[in-house]
């Protein structure tokens, strides 16, 4: 039997859509939402309608109706933690993300706009890979200060899915391999993979800056920018997630064209460039402790990871920790829909969410 699910994967300037019959990919299609466009609402929630219908019309424009899907499966949003994996989209969690997420981010509209979708036609709504897996074994969970303890926000499903995937190229199995893995996207994080599980992960705020963010900055200092200087919040917050990293440096997060900036010789666009790799492989150095460096592979993946600049500056410096594979691009969409297909099929748990 075919079943026909559609993957939905809102980023913040875009919503990547897909349709797949089983494993078969019928169309993908990235939705832009230009930055004038974003700007008139105040949160991402907002843009839930905007969304949604924008998704409604490419469908219908396909020669698609909702009636003739078996299910629609979004990215999971910024929810309390959770385990990995497939569950359901349900009230409890229609609400929390609604009302009370973690944080305010365009993954939250995938389980919201695929909840609704998926309603109106009677069909179930998943999510899958939140960025909230998590796995952390409690010494990850002390961070130095008991107000804050340590939690996992990730590119959980684009890491674990070229995990899978290279564990199948060497024809082992995931949980019988240990991976570092490292998703160079406009935002960065890494995450060592012990067991089948993420036993503990860098996160946006925690390491290496990227294209759009901050990453770990001097924690006195960053107090002072707050109360000294006083940005207000929202400020501060663009500071360190949307107008951190090589946008604050260099004013733009497109990495080719920093790279077009170092081979017309400007210096100060290497300088940064390379900082941005030195400290992904710092990163990578500090999750080999974690499991003592017994590490079968390293690997890059996600948009960044097509630079052959970049991934040379970083493997140089870790290729001593483990092989490293580079894995370019990213494989959200059908990772989505691949686990929405094997709770279909019956093959994996779906999870009921209890906030
Ligand atoms: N061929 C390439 N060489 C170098 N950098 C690239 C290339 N293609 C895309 N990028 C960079 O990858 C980053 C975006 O990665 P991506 O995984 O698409 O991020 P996101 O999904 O978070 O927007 C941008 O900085 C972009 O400039
Ligand atoms: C690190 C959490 C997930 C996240 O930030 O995703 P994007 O980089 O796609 O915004």
């Amino acid at each position: 039997m075919d079943y026909l699910i559609l993957a939905i994967n809102p980023g913040s300037t875009s919503t990547k859509i897909a349709l797949y019959a089983n494993e078969k990919e019928i169309f993908v299609k990235t939705i832009e939402h230009p930055a004038y466009e974003i700007a008139k609402y105040n949160k991402v929630s907002e843009q839930f309608e905007m969304r949604k219908e924008m998704v409604l019309t490419f469908l219908k424009n396909n020669g698609f109706e909702t009636g003739q899907l078996s299910a629609v499966v979004g990215r999971g949003g910024m929810l309390p933690s959770v385990k990995s994996g497939a569950y359901r989209v349900n009230n409890q969690m229609v609400e929390r993300l609604k009302n009370n997420p973690i944080t305010d981010h365009a993954s939250n509209l995938g389980a919201l706009v695929a909840y609704e979708i998926a309603n109106s036609a009677g069909i179930p709504s998943y999510i899958y890979d939140s960025v909230r897996v998590d796995e952390l074994e409690d010494i990850a969970r002390i961070s130095g200060m008991p107000d804050i303890p340590r939690t996992s926000t990730s590119h959980a499903l684009n890491s674990r899915a070229m995990a899978i995937r290279a564990a199948k190229k060497y024809g082992r199995k995931y949980s019988d391999m240990t991976f570092i893995v490292a998703h160079l996207g406009g935002g960065i994080s890494l995450s060592v993979h012990a067991k089948g599980s993420m036993v503990d992960i860098i996160a946006d705020d925690e390491g290496p800056f990227s294209p759009e963010r901050a990453g770990r900055v001097p924690c006195k200092d960053l107090i002072d920018l707050c109360y000294k200087v006083k940005y207000d919040r929202t400020t501060m917050q663009k500071k360190l997630r949307g107008n951190g990293g090589l946008k604050a440096y260099l004013g733009t997060t497109d990495a080719r064209i920093v790279e077009n900036l170092i081979e017309d010789g400007n210096y100060e666009a290497k300088l940064i460039y390379e900082a941005m790799a030195y400290q992904v492989a710092k990163g990578i150095g500090e999750l080999a402790t974690v499991v003592k460096g017994k590490v079968d592979r390293i690997i890059l993946t996600g948009g960044l990871a097509q630079s052959p600049l970049l991934t040379k500056w970083i493997k140089d410096r870790v290729e001593f920790i483990a092989p490293v594979e580079i894995m370019p691009g990213e494989n959200e969409l059908e990772s989505l829909a691949f686990g929405a297909l094997r709770v279909l099929e019956g093959k994996e748990e779906l999870k009921e969410y209890v906030d």
